[in-house]
């Protein structure tokens, strides 16, 4: 039903000249506006993205190999029932804010998401997220290319610190709203051979006041290496006060 409203959406927008001629610059506002009907927030967002030509980075691309291919599509599946749903990644974390993304302000053209940072596909960061909200949990895909290179053949441990900050730090942010890391303790059981897919997988333990505590396993797909296991304290807004 949602992929059929947006198509005949899109059809609609596609079709109707008139209004297109009348205001070419307003395809973003008030035509779509009365698409609004019948068609889910997310949904609409999604289909609006287009417009703004944000880039949606946590979907697979030809770098992926089989084994986080069939992860995402597992994840995929479990998204059908709402248990889980898919969090998308731009490549400016000021997209991730509701009401700012597409925002072509100067200065936050030339900021980069960190983990975003690399242009070539399968390089640097390749990772999608995963969040069930009932067990407040985030789950991140990932995959290190090979410029991630610490030991030979091995993950930089800062970049797994950087893939663990980011999935505790949108588990967070998704559950207490805005939220900056303040604690991250990390301990590595076991490298992590640069190619292969690990799970890295997060979740809220307690919420005091401002204070967040996650905990966090890097696990290889079967579960059965662990690569690193953290801790880590968020604290919740505030500290824009
Ligand atoms: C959805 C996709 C989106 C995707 C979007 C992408 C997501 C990317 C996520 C990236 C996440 C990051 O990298 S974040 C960047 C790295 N982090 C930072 O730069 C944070 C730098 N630090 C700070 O700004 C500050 O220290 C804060 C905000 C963390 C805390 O300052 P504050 O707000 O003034 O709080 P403060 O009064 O000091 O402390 C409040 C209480 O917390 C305790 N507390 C404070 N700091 C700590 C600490 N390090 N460890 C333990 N406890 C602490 C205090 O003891 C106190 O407890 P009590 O006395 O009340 O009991």
């Amino acid at each position: 039903g949602m992929r059929r409203g947006l198509v005949g959406a899109q059809a609609r927008l596609a079709g109707d000249k008139k209004s297109r001629m009348r205001a070419p610059c307003t395809a973003l506002g008030a035509p779509s506006l009365i698409f609004l009907h019948g068609i889910s927030t997310i949904s609409f967002q999604t289909w609006l993205s287009q417009f703004k030509q944000l880039k949606d980075y946590a979907l697979p691309n030809s770098s992926w190999s089989q084994g986080m291919m069939d992860l995402y599509s597992k994840f995929l599946e479990m998204c059908k029932d709402g248990t889980w749903k898919r969090i998308p990644s731009y490549n400016r974390t000021v997209d991730h804010i509701p009401g700012k993304a597409g925002s072509n302000e100067k200065e936050q053209k030339k900021t980069r998401l960190f983990l975003r940072s690399m242009d070539a596909e399968g390089v640097g960061f390749e990772y999608a997220m995963f969040f069930n909200p009932s067990e407040k949990r985030m789950v991140c895909l990932f995959q290190p290319g090979p410029y991630l290179e610490g030991p030979p053949g091995f993950a930089h441990g800062g970049s797994t610190a950087a893939i663990i900050d980011s999935t505790v730090g949108s588990c967070a942010l998704v559950v207490a709203g805005r939220a900056m890391t303040a604690n991250l303790s990390i301990n590595y059981r076991s490298p992590i051979p640069l190619g292969s897919v690990v799970l890295v997988d997060s979740k809220v333990d307690q919420v005091e006041e401002r204070k967040v505590f996650l905990s966090c396993e890097v696990r290889s797909i079967d579960g059965q290496t662990l690569h690193a296991e953290a801790t880590g304290k968020d604290l919740a807004a505030g500290f824009h006060r």
